[in-house]
């Protein structure tokens, strides 16, 4: 079973525009909502490709009421906590051509909330997969994946994590199975400055994270593809297919999902980086996440 967490779900609210007038009104050529959040993206995915999975986190408000009863409606397996104040984020994505995200804050989550999900986390057993993605909200403390991770260390759980800055690096020393920093996210935790493209750059970077304690580095590299380290040391790099972007919200998840189901079915890392880059693709070729139909089509193309 993979488990993903998301501390702080969103509806991803996409606005598509012609141009962007700042301080005008501004009229869409169209828009659309749909349920997110990085964890919740990734059970998505790997719904879609057959696997067993179940959402964890938190939900408040209305908001957070949508993004339950669209997930059942999606027969996503979800066990959500409902906070007692705030509401989940309407997260907006701005499609002008070029891609601008607004993201927001979250609502605070009460430490018996945070119990809570520990006791959850407690039933997570031996060959299981934790997907902890995404950000947290700011009344959390940095070291939270730390902590989940500490207290399933020993336990023969595989750790997933899918963030940035500190809530990455913090967990390092646990040694996660995967982690899989973008190329933005990758420059700013090792302090260099990659421009696009750079594979050696990416190769030095992500082989200081594996020094640090990561276990594999999944770089995921937007139309560039995707770079693996893989547990053994080895590089593996695999080209994006060729295709229209519509809208790349999602695709890195989309990548952990496929590249999960990849190593669930074939064992083989260089599957598993095929399959997780023709997921992500998929999910930025079109305005939903990748269905199985769409990751197989692309899959036969790389
Ligand atoms: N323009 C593109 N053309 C082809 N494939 C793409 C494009 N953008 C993304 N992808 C696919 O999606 C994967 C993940 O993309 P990206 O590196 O943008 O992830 P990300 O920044 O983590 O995304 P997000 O945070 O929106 O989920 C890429 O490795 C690639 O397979
Ligand atoms: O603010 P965070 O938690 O870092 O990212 C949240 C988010 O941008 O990530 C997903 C795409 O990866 C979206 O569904 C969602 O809006």
């Amino acid at each position: 079973m993979i488990y993903t967490v998301t501390f702080n779900p969103a509806l991803d609210y996409a606005v598509y525009l012609d141009t962007l007038e700042m301080g005008a009104l501004n009229r869409t050529r169209s828009e659309s909502l749909r349920c997110g959040g990085k964890g919740i993206n990734v059970s998505i995915v790997l719904c879609n490709l057959g696997m067993e999975t179940e959402a964890l986190g938190f939900l408040a408000g209305f908001t957070g009421q949508g993004i339950a009863r669209w997930l059942e409606q999606m027969a996503v397996p979800s066990d959500f906590i409902m906070l007692p104040d705030g509401m989940s984020r309407i997260n907006i994505k701005l499609k002008t051509g070029v891609e601008t995200e607004i993201n927001g804050q979250g609502p605070d989550i009460p430490p018996q909330a945070l119990e809570a999900l520990f006791d959850k986390l407690d039933r997570i057993s031996r060959g299981d997969t934790l997907v902890l993605a995404g950000s947290i909200p700011a009344s959390l403390p940095v070291d939270i994946y730390e902590r989940i991770l500490s207290r399933l260390s020993g336990r023969g759980v595989r750790c997933v994590v899918d963030a940035s800055g500190p809530l990455l690096l913090n967990v390092l020393p646990y040694h996660p199975f995967l982690i899989k920093p973008n190329e933005a996210e990758l420059s700013e935790l090792c302090g260099v400055s990659l421009s696009a493209g750079d594979l050696p750059g990416i190769k030095a970077c992500a082989a200081r994270l594996q020094e640090q304690g990561a276990r594999n580095v999944l770089v995921s590299l937007g139309p560039n593809g995707a770079l693996l380290l893989t547990e053994e040391g080895k590089f593996l790099h695999q080209e994006a297919p060729d295709g229209t972007v519509c809208n790349s919200v999602g695709a890195g998840d989309s990548m952990v999902a496929g590249f999960l189901t990849g190593l669930h079915l074939t064992g083989s890392y260089r599957e598993a980086l095929r399959m997780g880059t023709a997921a992500g693709s998929a999910t930025a070729f079109s305005d939903h996440l990748a269905t199985r139909r769409e990751v197989e089509q692309l899959l036969n193309t790389l």
